[in-house]
């Protein structure tokens, strides 16, 4: 099972390493503006879930939202401990 920390590692590492088949890649190379229509829609996809689906499809949908949230953090540079800072 993967946490929070381990996917933010796992990310980080790709946009050094940059693979081929890295989908993080991609949306990195997306840009900005790109990323954040994917937060947006994946947000849109978390309400959906909460209201009409499953737990399961719940978690789907949150763990996705974390994911882009996430690529959009290391795609501004931001750290972990930047969010911490906040909460
Ligand atoms: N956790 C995720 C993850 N969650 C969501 N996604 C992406 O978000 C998409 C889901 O969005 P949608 O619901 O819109 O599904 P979709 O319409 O089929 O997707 P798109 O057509 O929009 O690409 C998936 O197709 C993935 O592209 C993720 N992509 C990668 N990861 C993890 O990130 C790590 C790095 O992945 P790579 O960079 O691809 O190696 C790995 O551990 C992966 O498991």
């Amino acid at each position: 099972m993967k946490s929070f920390t381990d996917l933010f590692d796992e990310l980080t590492e790709k946009a050094t390493t940059r693979p081929a088949d890295s989908g993080t890649v991609r949306e990195l190379d997306a840009g900005v503006h790109a990323i954040g229509k994917k937060i947006v829609e994946e947000a849109a996809e978390v309400w959906m879930a909460a209201e009409y689906e499953t737990r399961e499809d719940l978690a789907l949908e949150i763990s996705q939202l974390i994911y882009h949230t996430q690529v959009l953090m290391v795609a501004k540079g931001l750290t972990l401990d930047d969010i911490y800072a906040q909460l």
